[in-house]
């Protein structure tokens, strides 16, 4: 581990596990032995661990002195020392020459979620690395569960589930249908996943023994989140789901988080996309201005949570707010990708990474080690000069947008990247049905101080593939989606310039915000908070240009990764 990792995970609660980020093993652990020898005995230490023969991590429950998968450790102590073994979800995982892997995480590079022949060396290896402090925002409420239930079924039963898209339309028509009040229609309801809970043929159902330990473990349905009314005087905390009820909502419909487009002010800031302190007083008004365009709902009590905060459900709580997607035992849970309401094909995944991570991910990018020769963080690496006024870097292969083709690679996708793509897949329904398998990304620096700025466009539609996925790191950005006057004509490079460039030129700081046009009806803003993916396919791909205004980086620095595939293409013209 790095000392940067190490700094990362400082001072974390006891006996809470964060998965390792990193490829490098962590160090072994002592045997829990008494070395003094002197028979006298000794508590053991909250979770010891061991590994069988196989490599796979055990510990001894601290409740009921039962082995259990290192990864099903919370999942059993939430189901009240559930015996694994009973369940059948760790029948292959026993502690003595078990050959498989237990059920784990996915996405952190364990057997069960890796694609055949991929991911080498990116084992969650370091899973007995401390965990990181708590983020407050994130102890509140657990809207994950329901998600995660519902976009995991989805997901592994494809013939039978409805598609995501089609569960979010037409769960949100429910909503409409139900009568809920204007500003209640924008909550999206999960209709088939109302209790919660894995449906017990999900066990029978799927082979996988991590669908079956889910299943078998069943937790308890955790509070849904709700809205309050639309002056934002409802109910707060854990009274949410019951206040919520009361308000007329259908009994068994549990909610899902929001889109960003509707993340208010105050939770903006609670969810750290807006950070105190760190603006200049017109950045803050700036900020201010757009949190108010954005708010067309208001949470109650917990305010917005995404996605991965709070993982733990009513368990995460009580063993003290567990709340990481890469905490151990934060679940096996999916990761729901919340669509906007009006622009097909655009989803946000809230806190797809941590806070520790978030940083991991800024030291590699940053890290003048590291920091790969063939592209510095300096100057303006971007090839079609989209990212004004930014540094960038890329990894993987190399498309060339001037000569039309994609170069072999020469500089895979670095192991964190990889993680991250694995994550993706394993943990975002959208992704893994279509499979992404990204093998070029690109990083832009944008710092506000200097001017940086996205112009309008649309990624080449020929040379990249129909995914693309944006992490954003650092700081939050409102970005600003266009209707394409190209798209009709997609048949070539990227999109020209959409016609609201003009007011994208790079103005003196006080001059930018005049500068802001007013958005048409087919121009859609969208707040996309640090640590959050945002997946564009489709209509938000292909027909609708996207880009950020200098005015709308919310914070001083902002860094994204855009994840892609392009298949390697010979070039169409000369160099
Ligand atoms: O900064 C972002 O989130 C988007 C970057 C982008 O659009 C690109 O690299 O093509
Ligand atoms: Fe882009």
């Amino acid at each position: 581990m790095s000392s940067k990792q190490s700094k990362a995970c400082h001072g974390l609660p006891a006996g809470q596990k964060r998965l390792s980020f990193s490829a490098v093993p962590g160090p072994k652990r002592p045997k829990p032995t008494d070395p003094g020898g002197t028979g006298a005995p000794r508590p053991p230490p909250p979770l010891q661990q061991h590994r069988d023969a196989s490599g796979s991590s055990f510990t001894r429950c601290p409740v009921c002195g039962a082995q259990v998968p290192l990864l099903c450790i919370n999942l059993h102590l939430d189901a009240g020392c559930v015996d694994l073994q009973t369940t059948g979800a760790a029948t292959a995982a026993g502690p003595s020459g078990a050959r498989s892997r237990p059920p784990g995480p996915a996405g952190h590079g364990t057997e069960l979620q890796q694609p055949q022949g991929r991911g080498q060396g990116l084992q969650a290896a370091g899973m007995d690395h401390p965990q990181q402090p708590q983020q407050p925002q994130q102890q509140q409420h657990q809207p994950q569960k329901v998600a995660g239930v519902a976009g995991g079924a989805a997901a592994e039963a494809p013939p039978q589930a409805p598609s995501e898209e089609s569960t979010d339309r037409a769960s949100h028509q429910t909503a409409l249908r139900s009568g809920a009040p204007a500003t209640e229609s924008l909550l999206i309801v999960a209709a088939d996943c109302g209790d919660g809970q894995a449906a017990p043929s999900d066990a029978g159902r799927s082979a996988s023994p991590l669908r079956a330990a889910e299943a078998a473990l069943a937790l308890p349905p955790p509070p849904p989140i709700c809205l309050a009314d639309g002056d934002g005087s409802g109910a707060g905390g854990g009274g949410g789901a019951g206040s919520r009820s009361a308000q007329g909502q259908e009994p068994g419909l549990a909610a899902v988080p929001l889109h960003p487009m509707f993340l208010p002010r105050a939770a903006a800031r609670e969810s750290g996309g807006l950070k105190s302190g760190q603006s200049c007083g017109e950045r803050t008004a700036r900020r201010d201005e757009v949190a108010a365009a954005v708010h067309l709902g208001v949470l109650t009590g917990s305010g917005y949570e995404g996605n991965g905060g709070g993982g733990g459900g009513g368990g995460g709580a009580a063993r003290g707010g567990a709340s990481s997607s890469l905490v151990e035992g934060g679940g096996l849970r999916m990761l729901r990708p919340v669509p906007h309401p009006s622009l097909d094909g655009q989803y946000v995944v809230s806190e797809f990474v941590t806070p520790a991570e978030e940083a991991e991910l800024l030291a590699l990018c940053d890290d003048p080690v590291l920091q790969p020769p063939w592209s510095p963080w300096s100057g303006q690496t971007y090839a079609n000069a989209t990212a004004q006024r930014t540094r960038g870097k890329r990894w993987g292969v190399l498309p060339d947008y001037h000569r039309r083709g994609v170069a072999p690679l020469e500089h895979p996708l670095p192991p964190l990247l990889r993680l991250l793509a694995e994550r993706m897949r394993a943990r975002v329904g959208l992704l893994r049905r279509q499979s992404f398998h990204p093998n070029e990304a690109n990083a832009i620096d944008y710092r506000a101080s200097r001017g940086s700025w996205l112009r309008p466009h649309v990624d080449d539609r020929i040379l990249s593939g129909d995914l693309i996925v944006n992490l954003c790191l650092a700081g939050a950005a409102v970005m600003s989606f266009g209707r394409d006057k190209d798209s009709k004509a997609a048949g070539g490079r990227a999109a020209a310039p959409a016609a609201t460039d003009s007011s994208y030129r790079q103005l003196p700081p006080g001059q930018q915000q005049q500068q802001q046009q007013p958005l048409s009806r087919d121009e859609v803003r969208v707040l996309l908070p640090p640590r959050s993916l945002q997946v564009l396919s489709r209509a938000a791909r292909y027909s609708y240009t996207h880009a950020i205004a200098p005015a709308d980086l919310l914070d001083e620095r902002r860094v994204s990764i855009t994840f892609r595939r392009s298949e390697l293409r010979a070039f169409e013209k000369p160099g």
